[in-house]
């Protein structure tokens, strides 16, 4: 029985840090296992322009503990009136890695976004010619489309039409939760690749009705029936080298959480990589972990793995309830349970 596992630090592609008091509260648990994060734009108001990416890169690098190595990569938050020459000027300074399309409407922060993807074409080309990755929410957000079947329909109406229109275009479909989202990766072409979280790794969509209903398991895209969860694991630990791992940690208050029209969300940060982990484990896959969680993000981003190493030891730990972050409680995932493994220091 494996009883330590070590890896090259881990980078964490798809993140939610938030402004202000919860950034410096949520901040360290990321940056204690993860060297690098994408961090997610929509803030209120979005970060649209490279000069509002700076200035939120600036506030979480002074944010940092001391003597911790975490470096933030900003995203651009693209809407029907982004300007292609905007993206291609922060991509080219240094200042944004990606851009990130979210349907308007579609989840937290997303009433700027983007109402028609051909509206953003010539966006998206510049993207192409520049290298530029978009990445996706990737559900459609009409309301005769059921929540479930969302990001499926996101594939057939949205998708394939715009990857088509745009064959160079570096691709991630974010937060995949189906089979139908892991397949259309795994079957697409070498520019697509895709993110995945400890939450749909580890839940279907029982979680959120167990007993009551359960607002710390409701995220978007919502967590799907059993089989799906089956296929994005699989996915995950199968090596392909197209899922990576992006957790979607998105802290939202407990009262914010727990309210009659509660917050999508999931704060995963706390243990991220202890849940990963424990997936990898049960799925008999620890030898493909390290290229999940460590090396196939940097590839498709074209930078090098980290150097460093982490190490995990199989002795279980228990999640608190609850995390008083910047003056503000956030129930983290997995509160009150149990995990198999544990990040040593
Ligand atoms: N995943 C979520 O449920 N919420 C995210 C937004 C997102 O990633 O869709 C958030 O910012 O709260
Ligand atoms: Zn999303
Ligand atoms: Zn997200």
């Amino acid at each position: 029985m494996t009883t330590s596992i070590t890896i090259r630090r881990p980078d964490d592609w798809h993140l939610h840090l938030r402004d202000g008091a919860m950034m410096e509260g949520v901040l360290p648990y990321t940056a204690r296992q993860f060297a690098r994060a994408i961090v997610m734009p929509n803030l209120a108001p979005p970060v649209v322009q490279a000069d509002q990416a700076a200035a939120y890169r600036d506030r979480i690098e002074a944010a940092l503990p001391r003597g911790v190595d975490f470096t933030p990569l900003m995203t651009a938050y693209l809407t029907d009136d982004t300007d292609p020459d905007d993206i291609e000027r922060g991509f080219r300074d240094g200042i944004w890695v990606a851009a990130k399309l979210y349907p308007a409407g579609a989840t937290t922060n997303s009433a700027s976004g983007v109402t028609d993807v051909e509206k953003i074409d010539a966006v998206l080309a510049r993207m192409e010619k520049i290298g530029m990755p978009l990445l996706t929410h990737g559900e459609v957000t009409s309301s005769d489309i059921d929540i479930f079947d969302r990001e499926a329909v996101f594939i057939d109406r949205v998708a394939v039409p715009m990857l088509k229109r745009h064959p160079g275009l570096k691709f991630v479909f974010e937060h995949i939760t189906t089979k139908d989202g892991a397949d259309f990766v795994a079957d697409g072409d070498a520019r697509m690749a895709a993110t995945i979280t400890p939450q749909h790794l580890m839940i279907n969509r029982n979680a959120i009705f167990a007993g009551g209903i359960n607002p710390h398991a409701y995220c978007l895209p919502v967590a799907k029936r059993e089989m799906h969860r089956l296929a994005v694991r699989k996915a995950a630990t199968g090596g392909s080298g197209k899922f990576f791992l992006g957790t979607d940690s998105a802290p939202h208050t407990k009262s914010a959480k727990e309210s009659a029209c509660g917050c999508a969300g999931i704060f995963n940060a706390p243990h991220a990589l202890e849940c990963y982990a424990q997936v990898f484990e049960e799925e008999n896959a620890l030898d493909r972990f390290e290229a999940f969680a460590s090396l196939d993000g940097p590839r498709f981003y074209g930078m090098a793995p980290n150097e460093e190493t982490v190490t995990l030891e199989k002795v279980g730990q228990d999640v608190p309830e609850e995390i008083v972050s910047g003056g503000e409680v956030v129930v983290p995932f997995r509160a009150g349970q149990r995990i198999d493994w544990k990040l040593l220091d």
